[in-house]
């Protein structure tokens, strides 16, 4: 797949320039539109994220996640009325492939920004709070700029995406900035069938991806998985499933797991999702006024999936 997942140099639309009204990202556009369509995922450079940022997020949520469970505890997910998918998530709580035994990880998902919500404060983790809070405006911009660039190269409005996606940030969207950790895995523990993390495809529109080491495998189109490299400073993006309902197949949301290392490979490995997700309300329809899936309401989509990952408890 190294070769597959196209890498492409962002730098017209970088986080690092201002854009003028109406700037037309012309070849940039045809360039995605090619990867979203036949491969769903394409590596981005020259975004403006450097690579500084996404090491002071990984530091500061593996200080969180090396606390003992006692310390974590407090902060579980659906532990915050105002939203129940903030929060920390233990190891094997999660399947992302439902038909197998929870996934070998622990993860932080930052959903909300609510006053309500207790942060971690112990000494260590003093900055989590402000660190995690800039990373996410920090790829909520950059998403902002990618969904226009991927209308324009639909011809579609530029701001159609945009318009669905208002509310990043609040408790009226579902955008979630994600850490995972994968622990060491001890080979005598591991039950039949687990993996680091299941295979899945993303729910919401687009992801964007910070790999810390390798580990990630995409499906290709002949079933097989194929191993992601990672490219410093360069982010991965990938089409999730309600950005292809909306563009009726046209956009590929494809199918990507994180298999256990080989057997007396101790290491450890973490990454960061961002997970764009259109604001709660929004009504996905097929763009191009095509029946093929029906309207589904945004949050209605995620609730699904959550239910089948996290079990209906
Ligand atoms: O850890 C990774 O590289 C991928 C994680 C992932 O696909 C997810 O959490 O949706
Ligand atoms: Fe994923």
């Amino acid at each position: 797949m190294s070769s597959v997942i196209p890498v492409v140099d962002f730098s017209a639309w970088s986080l690092d320039v201002d854009l003028v009204p109406d700037q037309n990202p012309e070849a940039l556009g045809r360039t995605l539109e090619e990867a979203f369509t036949r491969v769903g995922f394409v590596f981005l450079e020259n975004t403006g994220i450097r690579q500084d940022e996404v090491d002071r997020v990984m530091d500061v949520s593996l200080k969180f996640f090396h606390q003992p469970e006692d310390e974590k505890k407090p902060f579980s997910r659906k532990t915050f009325s105002n939203n129940l998918n903030h929060g920390w998530v233990s190891m094997e709580t999660e399947r992302l492939n439902p038909r197998r035994p929870g996934d070998l990880k622990e993860s932080f998902n930052v959903s909300s920004f609510h006053p309500d919500i207790k942060w971690p404060s112990s000494a260590d983790l003093t900055s989590f709070q402000q660190i995690q809070t800039s990373f996410f405006n920090r790829c909520k911009d950059l998403s902002l700029r990618v969904l226009t660039v991927m209308a324009r190269s639909l011809d579609l409005d530029p701001e159609v995406f945009l318009n669905a996606h208002r509310l990043i940030g609040t408790d009226a969207n579902g955008s979630t900035l994600r850490s995972l950790f994968y622990p060491p895995v001890n080979c005598e523990r591991v039950k039949d069938g687990q993996l680091r993390c299941g295979e899945h495809s993303d729910y919401g529109s687009i992801t964007l991806l910070f790999q810390g080491s390798e580990g990630l495998q995409v499906r290709s189109h002949s079933g097989e998985f194929l191993c992601v490299p990672t490219i410093p400073g360069a982010v991965l993006v990938n089409i999730a499933d309600l950005m292809q309902r909306w563009t009726s197949d046209r956009f590929i949301s494809v199918v990507h797991r994180v298999l256990l290392p080989p057997a007396g490979d101790s290491r450890t490995r973490q990454s960061l999702a961002f997970f764009v997700q259109p604001d709660d309300d929004a009504l996905i329809c097929c763009c191009n006024g095509s029946d093929k899936y029906p309207p589904v309401l945004s949050s209605d989509y995620l609730n699904d999936k959550f239910n089948d990952s996290y079990g209906r408890s």
